[in-house]
């Protein structure tokens, strides 16, 4: 069992001022953990199925909260810029009381730096497993638009770009799924209609609630036209950490979008598309796109080692399109020539071993920096905004992360390199 530390006296007033604002605690308290920030641990023996916390819908932030309409920002902008708008216009307004103690209680922008990609300087972001690159690079666009439509907006309200990534970031890494239970009123911004609400317009924030970490296997929040509430998923003795599970994520997407991996992962896989898509040529790819089997080839931890659509696409590669064909409409099961495949993808993930080898001394040479990594002033970084980490060091904690992902990797791909040559 991981030790649950004291807290300190900000999250004792940050409790206090929950339970004071629609938020039932039962059993369980904040704790620090060590390489996790705070958590929640079990204050005393608990049974499964008990209601551990519940929060009011009323104490929910969300775009459809008059405090935020007030504050009448354009309705074009995502429900996540929106709601990273408003959190940074408060944050930078010392008058603005309502959230102060649950702001003291949130990661600092130093946290952030060392734990989330968006922040490494290039050389480190370069390193980073290409699913995770591609999710960096999608949510980078994704700020940078939010950004660009909110900026003229906020400015006055002294909101730097800064500020608006950080509070960005506490959208990104503390949201919970939220679906109005008043639509048609919630919000200009959201459809009318059910049935055309997408993932992205359903953010809610849950004051107590972002305290949990994050388990493959944890307890599973619900919620419904009263708020959003987590029960106990088994028993836990006190003193133990609880953990919710935000769903069931790969490690290159826990790095990308909440700054850790998990050691043990149900979840994880690795994507092959990198490997595979460049052998095919032009006929072989029209062929898959007709077929709707190119592209997400995956490789998991455990057997089957590949997907379906990897099968599809090894068969186009090693055998006759006939035997290619007769496999993706279903005709034959394709087991005759699995040795063939096997052997042949074994040769594909051995060459991808030898370069995860040179990767991972690429990681161990990382030019390391002491301390924070601050080389300049706040100001002078101001209007770069994220261009800040390009020429920076490298944390230790970047480059950690950054090898054990990859160690993770190279002994996926070894274990499966083992399970073909069964
Ligand atoms: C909803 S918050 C949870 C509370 C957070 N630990 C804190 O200090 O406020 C999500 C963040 O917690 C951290 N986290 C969650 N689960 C984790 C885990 N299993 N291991 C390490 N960090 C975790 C990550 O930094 C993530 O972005």
């Amino acid at each position: 069992m991981t030790a649950a530390l004291d807290p300190g006296e900000q999250h004792t007033r940050f409790v206090e001022w929950a339970e004071e604002n629609g938020v039932t605690i039962n059993g369980i308290a904040p704790a620090r953990f060590v390489d996790r920030g705070m958590g929640i641990v079990a204050a005393k023996d608990l049974k499964k199925g008990d209601q551990l916390v519940h929060v009011r819908n009323t104490s929910l932030v969300h775009v459809a909260l008059p405090s935020i309409k007030n504050l009448k920002l354009p309705d074009h902008i995502t429900v996540h810029g929106k709601l990273a708008a408003s959190l940074a216009i408060w944050y930078s307004d010392p008058s603005h009381k309502d959230y102060q103690l649950w702001q003291d209680v949130w990661p600092t922008q130093q946290d952030f730096r060392s734990t989330m990609p968006l922040y490494y300087p290039k050389a480190a972001q370069d390193l980073l497993p290409h699913a995770a690159h591609l999710l960096l690079t999608a949510q980078q666009s994704k700020l940078e638009k939010d950004w660009q439509s909110i900026r003229a907006h906020v400015s006055a309200a002294g909101v730097t770009r800064d500020l608006y990534t950080y509070t960005w970031l506490i959208v990104n890494t503390r949201t919970f799924y939220w679906s109005y239970p008043d639509l048609p009123t919630s919000s200009p911004k959201l459809p009318k209609k059910r049935s055309r609400l997408t993932t992205d317009d359903c953010y809610a924030m849950c004051p107590f609630m972002d305290y949990f970490n994050h388990s493959d296997v944890g307890c599973d929040p619900q919620h419904d036209s009263k708020g959003y509430s987590v029960r106990a998923d088994r028993a836990y003795k006190a003193g133990e950490e609880v953990f919710v599970s935000y769903g069931p994520h790969t490690n290159d997407f826990l790095l990308v979008e909440y700054g850790f991996i998990l050691a043990d992962n149900t979840n994880d896989a690795i994507p092959l598309d990198h490997l595979l898509l460049p052998l095919l040529d032009q006929d072989q790819v029209r062929a898959l796109k007709e077929d709707g089997f190119y592209a997400k080839y995956t490789l998991f931890p455990a057997s089957p080692t590949v997907c379906h659509r990897t099968q599809a696409v090894l068969r186009l590669l090693v055998l006759d399109s006939k035997r290619y064909a007769a496999f993706v409409s279903g005709d034959d099961d394709g087991s005759r020539e699995q040795g063939k495949l096997n052997g042949y993808l074994s040769g594909v993930l051995m060459k991808y071993s030898r370069q995860i080898m040179e990767i991972l001394e690429d990681v161990e040479r990382l030019e390391g920096v002491e301390g924070d990594g601050e080389t300049r002033s706040e100001e002078d970084m101001e209007e770069s905004g994220l261009e800040r980490t390009g020429t920076q060091g490298v944390r230790a904690e970047q480059r950690d992360v950054l090898l054990r992902r990859w160690r993770q990797i190279r002994d996926l791909v070894n274990a499966a390199v083992e399970e073909l040559g069964r």
